[in-house]
């Protein structure tokens, strides 16, 4: 269950999202979580050099392996605008992460963007917990989820016009 307590995190996920499309990027945006609640690291999506891996999940995936212990890894929550993808699903997997909380679900986005006329992914948009059983995985927030899309429609907008 996502408590009340939990929504900062995931509003500040939508903010990291928005800064990511200021700057050109695709809007996802995540944040780390220890076990009492602290805010230990956040990223955003930084594709637009030309490297399509630079998610913000598999970003602090990483991170976790050298600044936090498995057992802080275990207990820490990651937020994040738009749930997981496989590659950074698996990266959460591997390294020990806890529970994931999305806003948009990764079915949500492959909607928006076939609404949108964008090209599809060259990966599949399956559901995290498809590709890591052990973590509970929780998501979407309606209450945001508008947002999230608005960012999203936003920045296919901005390419189809670039043409
Ligand atoms: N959840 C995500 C999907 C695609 N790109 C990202 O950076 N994050």
């Amino acid at each position: 269950m996502i408590e009340e307590r939990e929504l900062p995190y995931l509003r500040r996920c939508v903010e990291l999202a928005s800064e990511a499309l200021e700057a050109g990027d695709e809007p996802f945006g995540s944040v780390l979580v220890d076990a009492e609640g602290v805010v230990r690291a956040e990223d955003r999506n930084r594709i637009a050099g030309g490297d399509r891996t630079r998610h913000p999940e598999f970003e602090l995936a990483r991170w976790s392996t050298t600044a936090l212990t498995p057992e802080e890894r275990r207990g820490a929550t990651v937020y994040t605008s738009g749930e997981h993808c496989p590659m950074c699903a698996a990266a959460h997997g591997w390294v020990g992460l806890g529970r994931i909380v999305y806003v948009a679900s990764s079915a949500q986005l492959s909607s928006w963007l076939e609404e949108l006329g964008a090209p599809a992914p060259p990966v599949r948009p399956l559901p995290a917990e498809e590709i890591t059983p052990g973590v509970v995985v929780e998501g979407p927030v309606p209450s945001l989820v508008d947002q999230v899309r608005e960012l999203h429609v936003r920045y296919h907008r901005g390419r189809s016009e670039q043409g």
